[in-house]
């Protein structure tokens, strides 16, 4: 049987910036229903990726594919309508808010134009399309469980809250894949794990596609299907999470001097 078209690749991208190269021809993919990511350390390279991927910045050289398509050149506006959603490191919430609403934001583009819902409402057909729009809007809200704070104002609320209520934003855009930049930031252990069990269940419920940037190698190596390493711009390694920690080179880049442990057996430790 014929393996299923990956849903994104990237296909020998670089990017730089002026002198700096923050991409030197990384390629990977990402195929339908898994959750992948990427990890590495400062100023690998993770975000200009992702940021190549959702259009906030155009690679040097190299394409992007999403759905057998090339949106290398594609705008970011188009790229979510084509079903790229994402959720940023710093939030973007609106904090005067409601939470509802700012879930409600994001699903303008999925009703019809003004102009043809300005018609549809007269002929009938807007409320049928409302009363659908609210039910979905809702089975989010249950989901990432936030039934409680549907009307409060989303910048009253804890940050692990507001995290949530951002990725439901997200998720309220329909996307095929949701890219996520560094879901678990600043959050505390049991947030964590709240976090991590959303992300599970939108990829094995809802069959959402993850692309992930995360610093928490805990997490990541837990729900990751496969993972790509970034150091200095470059891919030095990518696998399921297994491989990925048995690399050598990922051990001497990324975890650093885990190499001199394995070496230095006849020292006393120090640490
Ligand atoms: N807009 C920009 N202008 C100039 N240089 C940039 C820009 N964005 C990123 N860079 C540079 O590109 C390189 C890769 O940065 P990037 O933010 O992609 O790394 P990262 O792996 O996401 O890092 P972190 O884990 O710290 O978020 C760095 O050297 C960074 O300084």
């Amino acid at each position: 049987m014929e393996a299923e078209a990956p849903i994104l690749v990237a296909d020998r991208v670089s990017l730089r910036f002026g002198g700096v190269r923050a991409l030197t021809d990384v390629a990977f993919d990402v195929r339908r229903g898994e959750i992948f990511s990427i990890i590495g350390p400062n100023g690998a390279g993770k975000t200009s990726m992702v940021n190549c991927v959702s259009g906030r910045y155009r690679p040097t050289e190299g394409r992007i594919l999403f759905d057998g398509r090339d949106i290398t050149r594609t705008s970011t506006s188009r790229r979510a309508a084509l079903g790229i959603g994402r959720t940023f490191q710093n939030l973007a919430l609106f904090g005067h808010m409601t939470v509802l609403d700012n879930i409600m934001v994001g699903r303008h583009h999925l009703l019809r134009s003004g102009f043809v819902r300005g018609m549809a409402y007269w002929l009938g057909g807007a409320q049928r399309e409302e009363l659908t729009h609210r039910r979905e809007v809702e089975e989010i809200i249950d989901f990432l469980e936030i039934q409680h704070v549907r009307k409060a104002i989303a910048g009253t609320l804890s940050y692990g809250l507001r995290k949530r209520v951002e990725l439901a934003r997200a998720v309220a855009v329909k996307p095929k894949l949701i890219l996520l930049d560094e879901p678990m930031a600043g959050m505390n252990l049991e947030e964590k794990e709240d976090m991590a069990r959303f992300i599970v269940d939108l990829n094995e419920e809802w069959g959402m596609t993850v692309l992930m940037i995360e610093h928490d190698m805990g997490v990541v190596m837990d729900i990751s299907h496969r993972v790509m390493v970034l150091d200095f711009g470059k891919r030095i390694a990518a696998g399921t999470p297994a491989e990925v920690l048995a690399d050598p080179h990922v051990r001497r880049a990324y975890l650093g001097e885990a190499d001199e442990v394995v070496h230095d057996e006849s020292e006393p430790a120090t640490a």
